[in-house]
């Protein structure tokens, strides 16, 4: 069963799935479809494609992930800093905020910041301390997979505590990948739990199923295959085999260091597998190592990185950018000094990683159409696609994976852990420039041109 689940989606299926995805959005004048083959005759995969015109500066896409998680050092570094920051803006005086800020210390307002009531954070029901922005995004996490996940006081009978614990630190000392691949299991075993209530349900039997009792049955297999469609259709590698080796590793050291990388996600399996004891045993093709690694390639191959600004950032600005004059001199007399104490902190932001299904069918240009850009308005962790260029329908929309700035061996490089050689109409030309300087030098020194 778990080679059903590693093998890649149908143009029939991921077209279907898209094309359900791209008419109920919040974007329209999208499609995906074949992406066709490079100059050179190498496949590109699925791309996205314009069925209408654009502009430079309109919104391409907005979408939400369908995993997402904040950066565990950023959540750390993040969580110290809002402290402050808060008792910064809640004090009004550098003097009184300190790690050990007492809610006694009286605060004194800061002007004018009626107008910057900052954001409400709600707590996981759970008790496991999680925060989340809002009482629907704490809701839609709880149901899509933090049920499962939750290591509070008031988790349900799924899971084992203990070793959700340890699969936490794990993934915490290790790599936080490890965290979204967790809600990746999670939420299929949660929907393949769903489809098959539905289907049993269609056969009458009133919901009373018992899949406890039949772990990896066929009903089982056929509810887990259809929960994966989200994910089958997601281009993915196996993790240790389609990481590009790193520069400090030696080409014959490759066997271990892909061996290492497969052993961490063994352990990290292992700790998920007992700390989710229940699903494991449903649905024990989830569980496989090669899934599991495949989930974490997904990642690899396709994951954007998730920025929202923080809040406390843009009251400093708006108190910067006040018209000068007495209300501006007096709100700078009391915010100078705080940003002064908070020195490079006033601004951190969250930081983290998501898997957006649209967004990762956008294949890459080093001289693309659209870029990946939050507008002020944008501050939740949806993914934003501006149009960088007109676009017209039929075009292909295209983002730049790697920094545009870099010449051609820098983009190179950082490209080679996607497992693919650009061949845009850029790269083709800075190859042909590079070729010919080549040439030019081997002329100069005597020898024949390769
Ligand atoms: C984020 S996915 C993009 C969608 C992908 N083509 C698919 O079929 O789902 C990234 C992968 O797409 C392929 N890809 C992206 N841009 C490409 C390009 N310019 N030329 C060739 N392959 C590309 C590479 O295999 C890369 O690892």
């Amino acid at each position: 069963m778990y080679d059903s689940l590693l093998v890649d989606s149908s143009k029939e299926e991921f077209e279907e799935y898209f094309h359900q995805l791209t008419s109920t959005g919040e974007c329209f004048g999208l499609r995906v479809a074949d992406a066709g083959v490079d100059d050179r005759g190498c496949e590109r995969g699925k791309g996205l494609f314009a069925t209408r015109d654009f502009n430079p500066g309109d919104v391409v896409l907005i979408e939400p992930p369908l995993v997402a998680a904040q950066h565990t050092s950023n959540k750390q570094h993040a969580a110290v800093c809002s402290m402050w920051q808060t008792q910064a803006l809640e004090a009004g005086s550098p003097e009184s905020f300190s790690p050990g800020f007492s809610a006694s210390t009286t605060p004194a307002s800061v002007p004018p910041s009626e107008g910057f009531p900052m954001p409400e954070t709600v707590k996981c029901s759970g008790g496991c301390g999680e925060l989340y922005c809002s009482s629907s995004c704490a809701q839609a996490a709880w149901s899509a997979h933090h049920c499962l996940l939750c290591d509070g006081p008031r988790q349900g009978e799924d899971q084992n505590l203990s070793a959700l614990h340890e699969f936490k630190s794990h993934a915490d000392s290790t790599n936080d990948i490890f965290h979204v691949a967790a809600q990746v299991v999670a939420s299929t075993a949660l929907l393949a739990d769903k489809e098959r209530v539905a289907v049993e349900d269609e056969g009458g039997s009133g919901g009373q199923w018992w899949w406890w009792e039949l772990p990896g049955d066929p009903k089982s297999d056929a509810a887990l295959l259809k929960a994966w469609t989200r994910y089958r259709v997601g281009w993915k590698r196996i993790w240790w085999e389609c990481v590009a080796l790193p520069d400090d590793v030696d080409p014959e050291d490759e066997p271990v260091f892909r061996g290492q990388m497969q052993s961490l996600a063994q352990r990290s399996l292992e700790l998920l597998s007992a700390a989710l004891p229940q699903c494991a045993e449903r649905y024990p093709a989830l569980f496989s190592l090669d899934v599991y690694g495949s989930i974490i390639g997904l990642f690899e191959l396709n994951n954007l990185a998730l920025v929202v600004a923080s809040p406390v950032e843009d009251y400093f600005i708006h108190i910067s950018d006040l018209p000068s004059g007495p209300d501006k001199d007096a709100a700078d007399a009391v915010t100078q000094p705080l940003l002064d104490a908070l020195d490079t902190d006033y601004d951190i932001p969250c930081e983290g990683t998501g898997y957006y299904a649209i967004q990762a069918c956008v294949n890459h240009s080093c001289g693309p159409n659209t870029h990946a850009f939050k507008r002020d308005q944008d501050v939740d962790g949806r993914a934003v696609l501006l149009a960088k260029t007109a676009i017209a329908a039929g075009e292909e929309i295209t983002i730049s994976y790697v920094n545009e700035e870099e010449g051609l061996k820098a983009r190179r490089a950082a490209l080679a852990d996607y497992g693919f050689l650009c061949r845009c109409e850029r790269c083709i030309s800075d190859d042909l420039k590079r070729k010919a300087k080549q040439a030019k030098l081997k002329k100069k020194s005597g020898k024949k041109p390769a």
